[in-house]
């Protein structure tokens, strides 16, 4: 079964108005927020598709997926998403999946942020399970150390194209990275400003396990507002981790972020692209999972 954008437009007309007005009381609290529920979509949709299956707690049985690498003490907004949740039910009991909600989410709140708006294609339901083990794949959810031959074969694994990478990687406009993910690239490379190492030095100390959670803005000109600076931010090696800058490192890719730099309407519409796409892997629809009732875990 394919997703479509008018899903619940019958079986639950006032979902959109009620995913909003969670999302932007969340985003007026704080600004990351909005760059941490965009993130959390990335991360449900490369495991295991967009199921939800991020969004399923431990238990004495079973390990799920917030605790690998790459969301353990970093992904964020779980708790937002329940609150949908909770008054979603309250609206339309039963009906809207979690894993329609973080793809909503992410949208919401790349618009508050400033930045393009699409129609979000919905249906998806929720998993029943979840995959520690794909989580924590660097094969599967890329590292910040990645290179750009790396990044292109996982989101190629995924029917993502170069140009959707890197159009996808625009959503480092917004939100912030630990330290512990950037501190090699700030004193160990040498394709990036040295006034900007200089910077971000100053706050991340070299030695492994030294502050290792301090923050620093992906975007090092607008981390709060989605624009295209982080293109610019690329071309002038001003890229925070190693991912980002390879984009622009006089490879095939030097051309997306030209273009994106210089042009951000092309951004918007290849970013928006992009995340339909992205939002289109592997859905459980029909009879396949369930639509749960608290997010966090299975019925
Ligand atoms: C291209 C491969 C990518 C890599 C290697 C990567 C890696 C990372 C890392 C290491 C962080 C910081 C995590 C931390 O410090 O705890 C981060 C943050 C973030 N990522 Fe990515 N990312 C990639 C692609 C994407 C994509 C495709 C999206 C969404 C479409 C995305 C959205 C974000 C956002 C919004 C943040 C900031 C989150 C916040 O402030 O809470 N990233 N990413
Ligand atoms: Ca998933
Ligand atoms: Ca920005």
């Amino acid at each position: 079964a394919e997703l479509c954008k008018d899903f619940y437009s019958k079986s639950c007309p006032k979902l959109f108005r009620t995913v909003k007005s969670v999302v932007k009381s969340a985003v007026s609290k704080e600004r990351r927020m909005g760059a941490s529920l965009v993130r959390l979509f990335f991360h449900d949709c490369f495991v295991n598709g967009c199921d939800g299956s991020i969004l399923l707690d431990d238990t004495p049985c079973f390990r799920g997926e917030q605790t690998a690498g790459p969301n353990n003490n970093s992904v964020r907004g779980y708790n937002v998403i329940d609150q949908i949740k909770s008054k979603v039910e309250h609206v339309c009991p039963g009906v809207v999946s979690c894993a329609d909600i973080v793809a909503i989410a992410a949208r919401d709140s790349t618009v508050l942020l400033g930045g393009p708006n699409w129609n979000v294609k919905l249906g998806r339901r929720d998993a029943k399970t979840a995959s520690f083990y794909d989580a924590n794949n660097t094969g599967v959810l890329p590292s910040p150390r990645a290179n750009l031959s790396t990044l292109i074969k996982l989101f190629g694994d995924k029917g993502l194209s170069p140009k959707d990478m890197v159009a996808l990687s625009g959503a480092h406009t917004i939100g912030q990275a630990r330290c512990v993910v950037f501190r090699d690239r700030i004193y160990n490379r040498t394709n990036i400003d040295s006034s900007f190492a200089k910077t971000r030095q100053a706050n991340c100390p070299r030695t492994t396990g030294s502050g290792d959670n301090k923050l620093a803005p992906l975007d090092v000109k607008t981390a709060n507002f989605f624009d295209n600076a982080y293109y610019k931010n690329l071309i002038h090696k001003k890229g925070l981790l190693n991912s980002d800058q390879v984009l622009f490192n006089g490879g095939s890719t030097d051309s997306f972020v030209r273009t994106y730099s210089s042009n951000p309407d092309a951004f918007y519409s290849d970013f928006v692209s992009a995340m339909i796409k992205m939002g289109d892997l592997d859905p459980l629809t029909g009879c396949k999972g369930e639509i749960r009732k608290k997010c966090s875990r299975v019925n």
